[in-house]
């Protein structure tokens, strides 16, 4: 049972009382009692106009519904729709010629291009893994990946032959990335052997080996004849250490099922560990009891002779939640719940401040800034909003003006439509913006559920209105002087087992201007870094052709004049139902955000509940338009709920969704599709959190 005590009106969790008093106000010097105060009055400020905002939401909305019911089997008129969003207040004016002014940015995010991880906040043990990815053996990423064209390792042990072949591959990085004159790398007898080309990219001596930089990413050669791989090789070389996870996002949005006070607690207490420094989890791996904690930086002698540091860990954001949700860890004195947006800006804030006054073990920012990416925010009066939240917090806490930095998630349509203004909105504390082309999927159908059908999800990734959305992203960031002072963002690489393809295509989000982009794991992360080598972002920034214009943004990714086959339905149909149960079984029984869950080719995909939400938005779309009855759904989910019942057959804690119909999980796959019209924005959190409460409550 949760215990609930009383603070200055407000009915909160104890633990989460105790976890902000004793551990983040007490180190701090706040007060508690002015703190509570403080939070119940920008309570009453920022929860009401909270509401107004998703009450807008709805209201646009059904316009938009109500023009496309009374223009149902008429040709879409795009000139006519464009003014109709406009006379509702869905476009606004542009806000003209301006910059953003943010101050007091990490390098990381305003100078360096490179990868930027994103990890479930509510697994410590894949947290501290994220935020000691700043480093990553390249040998391992190799060895373990399709990223290397060469045969599997064989198993039993490590297979020598592709060894051999990941030292080739270590070697042609090393000769594209830092030339030597007359000479390969491969040819090197020693350390002390072999002259570089450019002599700027030598940085120094670690214990281990040798560091260079190229394009503002450290490269570390090691070099130990002791360890097994440099033992066999000509020069010595163990591994080549690189430079890859620049920032890491800690996620409490989309990757987490965190639904209660409980839940809240664990998210909070895994960043504070962060911040402090002590965070550590120990685990069985391979039989052996591991401990993990966050590493130390890295030290170097450079050419003078004097011994300097890297950075050993990631630079870190906090994904807060969006403006939708309300939590039942704190209620109001009526017994209503607040939202959980505000609730995480007052929360992960505070624990930001311990960074910003200096109680970290480490620090995370040089900077004095608070890293918080914030998702789902619909246009600018959304941003406005939080800026304005963030200057209230700021204020609660007693931090100066535009400590807390913002990184808007371009993933809704309207917010894709009026980027600009959204900027504008928080020009003073803006760090990045970021496609996030999974949720911006998922909007992009359920704004227009009533046009028509809507085109395969497969058939999304060349519509019009997805590559306006990624070129204009860039050009208006780039417009607004984003480019040194904040980051431009792409997506995230959502097939964690397809590197090869990965390094084959994650390269064209540089090639598009971006100077980040994410990825699922920390290997990901470390071959990722490699395109940042390959291509100087902030080059190609320079000369990008003009993006195209709003319509082409506007326009709808109807099914015009598809004909599908049977079998090209249930194809669509099976895909999408099972990603759906593979990843809600997960959510609803185990408490799980983010697996990985086998496609209908058995690719194993990432699965959060973006990716959800548009295979339950494109269910329910065709649903609507009769491509599929509701009994051809039914039939797919039981025939794919066979399927994901023998995918996870081994799981002992697994329970079956054949025989569980009437069960938690089994329910809210059938509510997110069936209710999906209804839901706002199509999102998937109200029935998820429902569900998984059922679940907890059994
Ligand atoms: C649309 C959006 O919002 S996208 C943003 C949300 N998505 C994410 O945050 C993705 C996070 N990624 C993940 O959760 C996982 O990588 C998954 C579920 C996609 C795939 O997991 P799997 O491949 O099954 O990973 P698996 O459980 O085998 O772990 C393998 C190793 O990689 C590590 N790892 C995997 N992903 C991550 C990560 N994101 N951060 C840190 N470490 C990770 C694990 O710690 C583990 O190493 P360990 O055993 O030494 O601890
Ligand atoms: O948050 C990312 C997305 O793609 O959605
Ligand atoms: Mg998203």
């Amino acid at each position: 049972m949760t215990n609930m005590i009383e603070r200055a009106g407000l009915c909160v969790d104890a633990r989460l009382a105790e976890l902000v008093e004793d551990e983040v106000l007490g180190p701090l010097g706040r007060d508690a009692g002015e703190f509570w105060r403080g939070f119940a009055e920008l309570l009453a400020r920022f929860a009401p106009r909270n509401a107004a905002l998703l009450e807008k939401r709805d209201s646009l909305q059904a316009q938009i519904d109500a023009w496309h019911d009374e223009r149902r089997g008429q040709p879409h008129d795009a000139h006519a729709y464009a003014s109709f969003l406009e006379q509702i207040g869905y476009l606004v004016p542009e806000p003209g010629d301006f910059r953003i002014e943010t101050e007091n940015v990490d390098v990381e995010i305003a100078r360096l291009a490179g990868p930027q991880l994103v990890v479930p906040i509510l697994n410590a043990r894949f947290l501290l893994n994220a935020a000691n990815a700043r480093w990553g053996s390249l040998y391992d990423a190799f060895y373990g990946t399709d990223a290397l064209d060469a045969a599997p390792a064989k198993p039993g042990g490590y297979d020598a032959e592709r060894g051999a072949a990941v030292i080739a591959r270590g070697r042609q990085f090393l000769d594209d990335t830092l030339p030597l004159v007359d000479q390969s790398w491969a040819d090197l007898a020693d350390e002390k052997d072999g002259q570089l080309a450019d002599e700027s990219q030598w940085v120094g001596h670690t214990d281990k080996g040798l560091l260079f930089r190229n394009n503002g990413l450290h490269i570390e050669v090691v070099f130990d004849r002791d360890h097994p791989v440099g033992r066999g090789d000509k020069a010595g070389i163990a591994d080549i250490v690189i430079e890859a996870a620049l920032t890491t996002i800690a996620d409490c949005e989309d990757s987490v099922a965190a639904v209660d006070g409980e839940d809240k607690w664990l998210a909070y207490r895994n960043w504070l560990g962060i911040i402090r420094g002590d965070l550590s989890e120990s685990f069985d791996k391979g039989g052996k009891v591991l401990t993990r904690t966050l590493n130390g930086d890295k030290s170097y002698t450079d050419r003078d002779g004097t011994t300097r540091t890297l950075p050993g860990r990631s630079l870190m954001f906090v994904r807060n939640v969006g403006h939708l949700m309300t939590s039942p860890a704190i209620r109001l004195a009526d017994g209503s719940e607040i939202p959980e947006g505000i609730m995480d800006a007052v929360f992960t804030a505070a624990i930001g401040a311990l960074d910003v006054e200096g109680h970290g073990r480490f620090g995370n920012s040089r900077e004095g800034s608070i890293y918080i990416v914030k998702p789902k925010m619909h246009g600018p009066e959304e941003c406005a909003f939080a800026n304005d939240l963030f200057d209230a917090v700021e204020d609660l806490l007693g931090l100066e003006r535009h400590t807390i930095k913002v990184g808007v998630m371009d993933e809704e349509r309207r917010t894709s439509a009026n980027l600009a203004a959204c900027i504008h909105a928080v020009r003073n504390r803006i760090v990045f913006i970021n496609t996030g082309f999974l949720d911006r999927t998922g909007d992009e159908i359920h704004t227009a559920m009533r046009a028509g059908p809507m085109m395969r999800k497969g058939a999304m990734k060349g519509a019009q209105w997805l590559k306006a959305y990624e070129a204009r992203n860039v050009a208006i960031g780039l417009r607004h002087g984003l480019s040194g002072k904040a980051q431009i963002g792409k997506g995230m690489w959502a097939a964690p087992d397809l590197m090869g393809q990965m390094m084959a295509e994650k390269i064209g989000h540089l090639r598009a201007g971006a100077n980040t982009a994410w990825v699922p794991s920390p290997t990901a992360a470390t071959l990722h870094a490699l395109h940042y080598h390959a291509e100087n972002v902030f080059e190609i920034q320079k000369d990008l052709p003009e993006p195209p214009g709003l319509d082409a943004l506007l326009t709808i990714p109807l099914a015009d004049g598809a004909n599908w086959s049977e079998a090209e339905i249930t194809e669509e149909l099976d895909n999408n139902c099972q990603g759906l149960l593979g990843y809600v079984v997960r959510w609803i029984d185990a408490g799980i955000g983010c697996s990985k869950v086998p496609d209908i080719d058995d690719v194993g995909l990432m699965e959060d509940r973006a990716t959800l939400r548009i295979s339950s938005q494109h269910i329910a779309n065709w649903l609507m338009h009769g491509v599929v009855s509701k009994d051809q759904v039914m039939q797919s989910l039981m025939r794919m709920a066979a399927k994901v019942d023998a995918q996870n057959a081994g799981d002992p804690g697994y329970r079956p969704l054949i025989g569980n119909e009437d069960g938690p999980a089994f329910s809210a796959a059938r509510d997110l599709i069936f209710k999906g019209a209804e839901q706002p924005s199509g999102y998937t959190e109200p029935l998820l959190h429902h569900w998984r409460q059922v679940a907890k409550a059994q």
